[in-house]
């Protein structure tokens, strides 16, 4: 028993902690996910001192952030996200275990007992139908836009942290490990004036947006605009050094989430990821992301719906492959200025569902949005 959490089996084991199922004794046996994570990593929070290399020297005045450790750092920062978040798409946080003379923090949330999407198989062909695909898309715009809204960027979405709810109804955004919040960011979304700060003071500890210089995710889910320069592109050391003077730092906003959208989309509808080397190498990912332009494959979906192409024609407009390919298109879009924003995803491609048509009042079969049935 940790308080009145009774302790079931473990569902799960992360890079930072392990997530157990247990029942809250003090509201009838009520099911949660427990993350248990320890406050230190010696081998990670050595690491991070030796690079963070402090300017200041240790004082009385030293900030919370530089006088607890990087993991710890990067926990607490997990938790005042979460925090903020209260969402039908997200993963809920409801209490929080942290007696500082222990050694481990306990995070219980709400149980999602559907587990991980299961989107392909053994041969990498996809398994989810194109409805399903559709309704997942559907939550996670959902999540991802309240959270760009609160100024949260995710930085890991991809399918592996999209979990179902028990009954397999609605699949919630998880994983805030290396999220990032800015409050610069949810001012710009909200429009407010930054002298009303104060509800967010105990938490500007960890809005500072230098951090979002490092590169942090998973390599096949990267935006263009993460990857710099130096990590794809051969330079003889005269140019290397004039490109990394002549490079600009490229800004990582939100529209990297919406990038990586687009990828797991990309991920539910074909079975496999849209950039793959084939040499397997970090480097060939990287210049594909930066460069290369992804294929489509002839059908999307376990329901083999035909795509009719990577760039199909205009007497497709009104299927659900054309569609699809447009919205990928947009997601997908290697200038992040240029990348389509959540509001017009849900104006352009979700607005039936929105509206909740229902199946007796016409096409619905169509994959994102308006439109009419699939040719024959
Ligand atoms: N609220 C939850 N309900 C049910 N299962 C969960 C919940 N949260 C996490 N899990 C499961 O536990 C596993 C570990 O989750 P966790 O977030 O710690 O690690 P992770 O996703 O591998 O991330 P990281 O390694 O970056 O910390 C996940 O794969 C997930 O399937």
């Amino acid at each position: 028993m940790i308080n009145q959490y009774r302790i079931r089996g473990q569902v799960g084991k992360g890079q930072h902690g392990e997530v157990w199922l247990c029942e809250d004794t003090r509201d009838n046996d009520k099911q949660a996910a427990m993350k248990v994570v320890k406050r230190t990593n010696p081998r990670l929070d050595k690491m991070n001192r030796l690079r963070r290399k402090p300017l200041i020297p240790p004082s009385n005045h030293t900030p919370l952030t530089e006088a607890i450790g990087e993991t710890e750092r990067q926990i607490r920062k997990e938790i005042a996200i979460m925090k903020k978040c209260r969402h039908p798409h997200i993963v809920k946080l409801l209490e929080v275990i942290d007696d500082k003379l222990k050694s481990k923090i306990y995070m219980i949330m709400e149980y999602l007992g559907g587990g991980e999407i299961r989107w392909k198989d053994e041969y990498s062909n996809p398994t989810l139908r194109i409805d399903q695909t559709r309704r997942i898309f559907r939550d996670v715009t959902l999540g991802l836009e309240y959270l760009h809204y609160q100024g949260i960027i995710h930085r890991d979405i991809k399918p592996a942290n999209l979990l179902w709810s028990s009954d397999r109804q609605t699949v919630k955004i998880t994983d805030f490990g290396v999220s990032h919040f800015s409050y610069a960011q949810h001012l710009a979304a909200v429009g407010k004036d930054i002298s009303k700060a104060k509800k967010y003071e105990e938490d500007m500890i960890f809005m500072d947006d230098s951090a979002l210089s490092k590169t942090a995710g998973t390599p096949s889910f990267y935006a263009p605009e993460v990857i710099s320069d130096d990590r794809y592109k051969t330079f003889s050391s005269d140019s290397l050094i004039n490109a990394t003077q002549s490079m600009p730092r490229r800004q990582i906003t939100k529209a990297i989430d919406i990038w990586a959208l687009g990828v797991t989309l990309y991920c539910l509808l074909f079975g496999r990821v849209p950039f793959d080397p084939p040499d397997q190498s970090e480097f060939t990912l990287y210049r594909l992301i930066c460069e290369d332009d992804w294929g489509v494959l002839d059908t999307m979906g376990s329901d083999r719906a035909p795509t009719y192409g990577r760039k199909p024609r205009k007497m497709y407009k009104d299927t659900e492959g054309y569609t699809a390919v447009k919205l990928l298109d947009r997601l997908m879009d290697k200038v992040p200025s240029e990348r389509i924003e959540l509001d017009q995803v849900k104006v352009r491609f979700l607005n039936r569902l929105f509206l909740g048509c229902r199946s007796d009042s016409g096409p619905t079969s169509v994959a994102f949005g308006m439109g009419s049935p699939r040719p024959p």
